[in-house]
């Protein structure tokens, strides 16, 4: 406390001095209220475009969300327009070999008007004697037919949308069948060649590079994929490297999360395309070691390769789990009971039983039926993820244009022709439930709105599909008509 007694100069000066400096911190506190009370206030319009960012990134994530479904539904819909596939359904395609000589003979014709058609001719001599020679015509169509001059590249063109969907998390199944001879291997793996490469390198390639360019929307991949011969009901893995002596044997399981695996087998984490080619090629080399051994054994086996994919978006938080199924099964052709004996017989029993209830299996899923024999078979037991629930399956039927092969190429283009039949009666059956439900449900809703007086029904606007409009004018035409 300062006191001014009697006139004395220093005191008063420091009472002064004092005095300034107080009123300067007082300024300055002043200003660092300024100061900070603006600080808040542009802290304040900060959270505010903080939010809204926050709330524009939503936005744009929503979008990008809504952009990638709809390319996947367009996808869908347009393998759907083109071949009514549905998740859980079944599409054929047929391909006719060339001859040697790469031309294609007189009885096998393909219509000119679409490429759907194919018919086999017969010519037989008359039994009556009275004309020399009838013709007999079978017809068949599929989803698709290729004639010998179809490029591999063409070929491929047509499954390439079946094959991305399996990066969109569906399991994909496409396998070769066909007697032993017919373009199955030709099909599925083709030649070194690139042009002559066949579904298998091709679809490693387009699964690779569109998992790369994925990346750019945050997704990142990892593939696993193993290679798998079946012969006499006993699995063979194909990426084996190990003593043969040692080779282990393979049981079929299912894991704790109800999914198919298989004991001992190599399970290939891949990087890049080139590492899945090199992991075809010891396949090969795996396959063709046994077949010096056993003859032919190649033709006589189903061989699954399967590549595992699982796609995580880290930003969004979403994760996708699929596998790609490609098969080249064994030759299909049906061996006279008196000429297997032995080995040959142990080989047609096996092929027949596990082809025949592949086709089973099929059917039963086609029939939606509660229970689906996977295990009758090694190769349905194996095949069971990709072939039933949320899969989309393809079935090349290869047939053989040389004459002498009439009487296989017409049991190849039935069993196909079986399982096209199944599969699309079917769809129309679920097709036309689905119309049903519709129609039935539009009517009770426009009694429902009609007694109730809630609408005027001239006044109901069609604005979705053709479908629902057709259901609506329908109604809505009953409705009036019923008013007259
Ligand atoms: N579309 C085609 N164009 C040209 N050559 C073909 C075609 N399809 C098959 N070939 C040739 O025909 C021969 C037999 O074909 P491939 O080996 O693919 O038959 P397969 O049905 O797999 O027989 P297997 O059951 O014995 O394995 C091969 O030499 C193959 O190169």
């Amino acid at each position: 406390m300062l006191l001014c007694t009697g006139g004395t100069g220093a005191p008063r000066r420091q009472a002064w001095d004092l005095k300034g400096k107080v009123s300067d911190m007082e300024g300055r506190i002043r200003n660092y209220q300024t100061r900070v009370k603006s600080a808040n206030e542009e802290n304040e319009v900060l959270k505010g475009s903080v939010v809204q960012s926050q709330s524009r990134v939503a936005e744009l994530e929503k979008k990008v969300e809504a952009q990638t479904s709809k390319i996947r539904f367009d996808r869908d819909l347009i393998w759907g327009k083109r071949y009514i596939i549905y998740v859980g359904n079944i599409r054929v395609f047929c391909r006719v070999r060339p001859l040697v000589d790469g031309g294609l003979s007189n009885h096998i014709q393909l219509a000119a008007s679409d490429d759907k058609s194919i018919m086999l001719a017969k010519t037989e001599e008359s039994h009556t004697g009275k004309n020399t020679e009838t013709q007999k015509n079978y017809h068949f169509s599929f989803d698709r037919v290729f004639g010998h001059q179809a490029s591999q590249q063409e070929i491929f063109e047509e499954i390439s949308l079946l094959v991305q969907s399996a990066l969109d998390g569906y399991n994909v199944c496409c396998f070769a069948y066909g007697q032993t001879g017919s373009g199955k291997t030709y099909t599925m793996e083709g030649e070194e060649v690139d042009d002559s490469r066949g579904v298998i390198p091709r679809a490693v390639q387009q699964i690779f590079r569109a998992g790369e360019k994925l990346k750019s929307q945050g997704w990142e991949f990892t593939f696993t994929a193993s290679f798998v011969e079946i012969y006499n009901e006993t699995l063979r893995d194909l990426l084996y490297t190990g003593k043969s002596s040692k080779r282990p044997e393979h049981e079929i399981r299912k894991t704790s999360n109800n999914e198919v695996t298989v004991t001992n087998l190599t399970y290939k984490k891949v990087y890049t395309e080139d590492q899945v080619f090199d992991l075809v090629d010891l396949a090969k080399q795996n396959r063709a070691t046994a077949q010096t051994a056993q003859n032919d054994r190649s033709s006589r086996s189903h061989s699954v390769f399967q590549l595992q994919i699982e796609g995580a978006n880290a930003g969004r938080g979403v994760k996708c789990k699929s596998i790609l199924c490609l098969v080249d099964l064994a030759g299909s052709e049906r061996m006279m009971k008196s000429q297997s004996q032995g080995d040959r017989f142990k080989e047609m029993t096996s092929i027949n039983g596990s082809l025949s209830n592949l086709g089973i299996v099929i059917t039963a899923l086609a029939n939606k039926e509660s229970h689906i024999p996977y295990r009758n078979s090694k190769l349905t037991y194996l095949l069971q993820d990709c072939l039933g629930g949320n899969s989309k399956t393809l079935m090349f039927v290869n047939i053989s244009p040389e004459l002498d092969s009439f009487g296989e190429t017409l049991n190849s283009l039935r069993f196909a022709s079986k399982v096209s039949d199944v599969c699309s009666n079917n769809s129309l059956f679920y097709l036309g439930s689905a119309v049903i439900t519709a129609i039935t449900t539009s009517v009770i809703l426009s009694c429902l709105l009609r007694h109730f007086n809630v609408f005027n029904f001239s006044h109901i606007s069609v604005k979705h599909d053709s479908l629902s409009s057709q259901v609506n004018d329908c109604v809505i035409g009953t409705a009036s008509s019923n008013r007259k």
